[in-house]
């Protein structure tokens, strides 16, 4: 559902391909992606995102050419960046109720949906407070309860249990499994967290394609 053929990519011209023709099928259905910090994990969501264009290569969701562009961002992306990025100003429904705006969903819709997935990650009652007054666990639950808001065929989500105790965790990957389920949809997680790989259909070792030896992996070597 997801294709990335022969991906390369660098920040700057002088430095090594951090993604060195990477190709890959990404199926519906959940796929973990792994490997040391540094490796190019969020790099290669972003492109996946339209984020970033790759030097070289491309992303097909179908058929389609995943460009920088506004539609795809709107109705089929669901993105979870490791820095939440929850509107401060906004109360938690006012950030989903904009998110699903912007995919254009009508009033009522956007009601229905707002309780349901509030209900579903456990934020019944929260729905006026500010982001701020809220625990490091439930901002991670609104920004995924965002993110479904709009039912995207996509999810990319950047270590969306990242210092999340097990009860938190429990319920995103409960969340997150029976949302992927329920359709022909694929989400693909960076993360370095064990705890989800029982949901997921396919686990991914970022490790095996990278073209160098990782700085990190010479220097634990040597402090060995
Ligand atoms: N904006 C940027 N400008 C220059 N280099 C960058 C930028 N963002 C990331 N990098 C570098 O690109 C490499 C890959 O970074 P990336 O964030 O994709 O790694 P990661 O595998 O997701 O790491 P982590 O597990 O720590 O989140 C790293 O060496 C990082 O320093």
């Amino acid at each position: 559902m997801i294709n990335c053929n022969h991906i390369y990519y660098r920040y700057h011209k002088k430095q090594e391909w951090i993604l060195d023709d990477f190709s890959h099928e990404f199926k519906a259905g959940i796929h973990l992606i792994k490997g040391f910090s540094g490796c190019g994990k969020s790099t290669l969501l972003r492109i996946m995102g339209g984020y970033l264009p790759a030097d070289r290569g491309e992303v097909l969701i179908g058929e389609q050419q995943v460009k920088p562009g506004i539609d795809y961002w709107r109705r089929d992306l669901g993105f979870v960046f490791q820095q939440l990025n929850l509107l401060p100003l906004a109360s938690v429904s006012r950030n989903l109720e904009l998110a699903a705006s912007l995919a254009g969903l009508s009033r009522k819709e956007t009601k229905v949906r707002v309780s349901e997935y509030l209900a579903k990650l456990g934020l019944e009652g929260y729905e006026k407070r500010l982001p701020t007054s809220l625990s490091g666990g439930q901002q991670q639950r609104a920004t995924i309860a965002r993110a479904l808001i709009k039912e995207p065929s996509v999810l990319l989500l950047d270590e969306p249990t990242s210092g999340l105790d097990d009860l938190n965790t429990e319920l995103i990957t409960k969340v997150l499994s029976d949302y992927i389920s329920s359709g022909n949809r694929v989400a693909v997680i960076c993360t370095h967290d064990s705890r989800l790989n029982g949901i997921a259909d396919e686990i991914l070792d970022f490790n095996q394609f990278l073209p160098v030896e990782s700085h990190l992996v010479d220097l634990v070597n040597k402090n060995a």
